[in-house]
């Protein structure tokens, strides 16, 4: 199997505090894996770490193809680009559209070529089921729309992670389930890999999946088999 995320005796440190000790998992394309634990534990430490915020400066580790040891401020944009991450809170640009806002975001990260944009664009919001609200600005669209963009805009740079931080978190239950299916779409048909930080234990318990655990400065790995017996 291809591994896409790798921690080994990883110490994850906020200054000089000891957030998370010797974490140690691995998680291999495709898979769908829950962040969770309470608030203040380290869930954000350990995301942050993953895409290159808090330096690692104990253990190994591997995102993507990227030494997490060797990461540096020269480097960190280039192991963004091979990442999707997709906020609660993220704001579209509110003047222009969410067609230029995606091309916005193509131009920022290199792309040149109109023709190759365009069709990327029509392509992810296709894949979001948003094809025919490019138009649209960021105030025309709903709460669980603009998730949908947010997914979209992760799904750009066509990467092997995204990181969802509580990606349901603002939504009313119909809307989360309407995210989370195109989530777990998005792992099936890209072979993305997706770690989502979340709260909610009613989309949880909708949708099983492997669990890492934050609690007392460790990580828990849970397996599916382990937690799909609460499944309701
Ligand atoms: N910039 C910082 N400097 C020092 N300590 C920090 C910093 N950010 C977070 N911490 C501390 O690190 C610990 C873990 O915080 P973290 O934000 O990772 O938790 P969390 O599980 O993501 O919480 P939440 O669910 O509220 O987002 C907390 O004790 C917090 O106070």
């Amino acid at each position: 199997m291809e591994s896409v995320v790798t921690l080994t005796n990883a110490n994850i440190y906020q200054g000089s505090a000891l957030i998370l000790q010797q974490v140690n998992f691995t998680i291999e394309k495709g898979e769908f894996v829950y962040l969770v634990g309470k608030t203040g534990s380290g869930k954000s430490s350990l995301l942050k770490t993953l895409y290159g915020e808090l330096p690692l400066k104990e253990g190994q580790g591997n995102v993507v193809g990227f030494n997490l040891r060797e990461m540096n401020w020269k480097k960190v944009p280039y192991l963004r680009r091979n990442l999707g991450v997709v906020f609660q809170d993220f704001q579209l640009l509110t003047d222009r559209n969410i067609y230029e806002n995606l091309r916005f975001v193509l131009k920022a990260t290199g792309w040149k070529d109109e023709h190759l944009m365009n069709e990327k664009i029509n392509d992810v919001l296709d894949k979001v089921g948003l094809k025919s609200k490019g138009f649209k600005m960021a105030y025309e669209i709903s709460g669980g729309e603009q998730q949908r963009v947010d997914i979209a805009r992760a799904l750009l740079n066509s990467p092997k992670l995204i990181l969802a931080d509580e990606p349901t978190g603002n939504l009313d239950p119909e809307t989360s389930d309407e995210i989370m299916q195109l989530l777990f779409q998005i792992t099936k048909d890209y072979g993305t890999s997706i770690i989502m930080a979340t709260h909610d234990f009613i989309v949880i318990n909708r949708y099983p999946s492997r669990m890492l655990k934050t609690e007392n400065g460790q990580v828990t790995d849970i397996p599916l088999s382990a937690n799909a017996t609460f499944a309701g």
